[in-house]
């Protein structure tokens, strides 16, 4: 069984990349419902009145997704239960949780994190990092188009996607859970462009043979087909 997660910064390609890896690899993807979130809108409109709420609701959310994977087959989840303290100790630092919300979200996290230590598979096998630039993140915001996601609507997201980018390279060293490795989302189109595609795809196989978690000679034409 492998299960491989995805992280990185909103709008990096996390999903899209779940997507296409999961249809190479032949393996079950888990994706994270972000649009019947019906917390995500009101957190965007008033961040500190709904930042613990949110966050509640994805870890409750992701808890219940890195369970399955676990148990299940072969899959790859586009986000991880890894990355959520980062988003609320982030929130938190802006002064958007008091600090009993801070100490109610930590002793809830543990307690998941401890039960995720009794199940038979503990950890995902590979965690697939992938970075971008600032300015790429906002051109794949503006692509993606979700409206409360935009600068236009909160100048200030500027600066809170700016932060994220700052806790996210830490995060990523200090990352222990299972193997890593970086995609570099800048470098590689793999949406549009099927060479890139193929490169990202081969970085990963790659990666999982090194692992043993592939044959070395397992081999597999990358062309499949992606929605836009
Ligand atoms: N490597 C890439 N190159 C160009 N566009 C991309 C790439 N990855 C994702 N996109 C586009 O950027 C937007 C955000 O991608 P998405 O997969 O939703 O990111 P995430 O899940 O990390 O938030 C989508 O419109 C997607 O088509
Ligand atoms: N406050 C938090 N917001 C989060 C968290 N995880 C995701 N998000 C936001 C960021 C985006 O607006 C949207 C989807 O994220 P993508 O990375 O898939 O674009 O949800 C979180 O833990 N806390």
């Amino acid at each position: 069984m492998t299960v491989i997660v995805l992280s990185g910064p909103i709008g990096a390609g996390k999903s899209s990349l779940t997507s296409i890896l999961s249809k190479y690899l032949g393996t079950e993807p888990f994706y994270e419902s972000v649009d019947d979130n019906p917390v995500l809108p009101l957190f965007y409109a008033d961040p500190k009145k709904y930042a613990f709420l949110l966050q509640v609701y994805f870890l409750n959310t992701r808890f219940h997704s890195i369970k399955a994977a676990l148990t299940q087959g072969n899959n790859v989840l586009d986000r991880s239960i890894y990355e959520d303290a980062l988003f609320f100790q982030m929130n938190a630092d802006i002064g958007r949780a008091t600090k009993e919300e801070v100490d109610t979200y930590y002793e809830l996290l543990h307690n998941m994190m401890d039960e995720l230590e009794r199940m038979p598979k503990k950890s995902p096998d590979l965690l697939v990092h992938i970075n971008v630039s600032y300015d790429t993140m906002i051109k794949r915001i503006k692509k993606r188009g979700r409206p409360y996601e935009q600068l236009s609507y909160d100048s200030t997201l500027e600066d809170y996607y700016k932060r994220l980018l700052r806790y996210y390279k830490p995060w990523y060293e200090k990352y222990d859970y299972s193997e890593k490795m970086v995609i570099d989302g800048d470098k590689y189109d793999f949406m549009a462009r099927e060479e890139d595609r193929e490169i990202v795809l081969n970085q990963i196989v790659d990666k999982l043979k090194s692992m043993g978690k592939l044959p070395m000679d397992w081999d597999k034409q990358t062309d499949i087909q992606i929605e836009a």
